[in-house]
């Protein structure tokens, strides 16, 4: 379909375009097409930039009418350009919330469509910010802050640079009227309240910029994290010695290293949902070595904890044998 050349459909499009050159240059891309704003006019935009571009539409069936929601995005992607949309049925099923539970389904059952070509996904830059200021809020330490990536393979987000008020002005002129998906106005989700009542007023008292700010502070912290990440794990090759932390190859590194080899070592190991404390805790039996006892991370058996000990030097993770709770 041949695009009308308006100002949003024209930045959508040469963010996409920017995206497939640095990213994915023979232009063989699938697109996470939901029928919303944001996934229409990258689905439209996509078409129009890519080789070929092949639309996923999700239909997690968990409310009515979303088979034809789904149906819809997927008729409309096909005028737009797209070679191929299927649209993938999941069951939305397991733990953790059915928000979660949702995203799951819908990042699997994209994963095992999409063949070998990268998917797009539709977040905005509003998307960051939102992102970033709820690992603020509920996170713990820097990486909780660091921004979604442009390309974390297979997934790709070329749009984080664009205003969500741009995707809507780009269907807008294309004259299509986007799905509003009424989980995204209902209060009960936390993401939105944020969206329709904190950030607004943020700009409000901060006098602007703030979401932009946001973004652009998570895309750095992630940019430098992913650094220390690489110089933990050099760190890691000389300090791990048979699954065990050689507490002195460890203790000369600088703390956010020593952290993060304590942390990557303790993941491997079954550890589950790490907080800073425990982490310094850990850190503590590296370069504070006082005789203390073993420190519990969680991730054992409902009825054995998972410690970390210090022996003769070396740091072991494993069940508690002594003690059960
Ligand atoms: N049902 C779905 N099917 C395919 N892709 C989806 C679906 N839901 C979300 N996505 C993808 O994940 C991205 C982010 O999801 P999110 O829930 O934030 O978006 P949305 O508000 O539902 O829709 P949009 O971002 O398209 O306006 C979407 O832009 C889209 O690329």
């Amino acid at each position: 379909m041949l695009l009308p050349e308006e100002p949003a459909i024209l930045q959508v499009r040469h963010a996409v375009r920017r995206w497939l050159a640095l990213y994915c240059p023979r232009g063989e891309v699938a697109v996470a097409l939901s029928g919303g704003a944001d996934s229409l006019a990258l689905t439209a935009a996509a078409a129009t930039e890519a080789r070929t571009v092949r639309a996923l539409v999700v239909d997690h069936g968990l409310q009515l009418g979303s088979a034809e929601v789904a149906q819809e995005a997927a008729a409309r992607a096909r005028v737009l350009g797209c070679v191929s949309a299927d649209v993938l049925t999941v069951e939305v099923t397991g733990s953790g919330g059915l928000e979660a539970a949702a995203r799951d389904a819908r990042y699997r059952a994209l994963d095992s469509a999409r063949r070998t070509d990268p998917v797009m996904l539709g977040h905005t830059l509003d998307d960051q910010a939102e992102t970033v200021l709820l690992g603020l809020a509920r996170g713990s330490g820097g990486r909780s802050i660091w921004g979604m990536s442009a390309f974390d393979s297979p997934w790709g987000r070329p749009l984080l640079g664009v205003r969500r008020a741009v995707t809507h002005q780009a269907c807008a002129e294309l004259g299509l009227t986007p799905h509003e998906d009424p989980h995204n106005a209902s209060p009960d989700f936390t993401r939105v309240r944020l969206r329709t009542e904190v950030l607004p007023l943020l700009e409000d008292v901060l006098g602007g910029g703030v979401a932009s700010a946001l973004a652009r502070t998570g895309d750095q912290l992630r940019e430098e994290g992913a650094l220390l990440d690489s110089v933990a794990e050099t760190a890691a090759k000389r300090a791990v010695v048979d699954g065990q932390i050689d507490a002195a190859a460890l203790a000369d590194a600088a703390p956010p290293i020593r952290r993060r080899v304590l942390r990557t070592w303790l993941l491997s190991a079954g550890a589950r949902g790490l907080g800073d404390k425990q982490l310094r805790a850990v850190d503590d039996l590296v370069v504070q070595w006082r005789g203390q006892g073993p420190v519990a991370v969680g991730g054992g058996t409902p009825d054995v904890r998972l410690v970390v000990c210090r022996r003769r030097g070396r740091l072991n993770v494993g069940l508690d044998d002594r003690r059960r709770v």
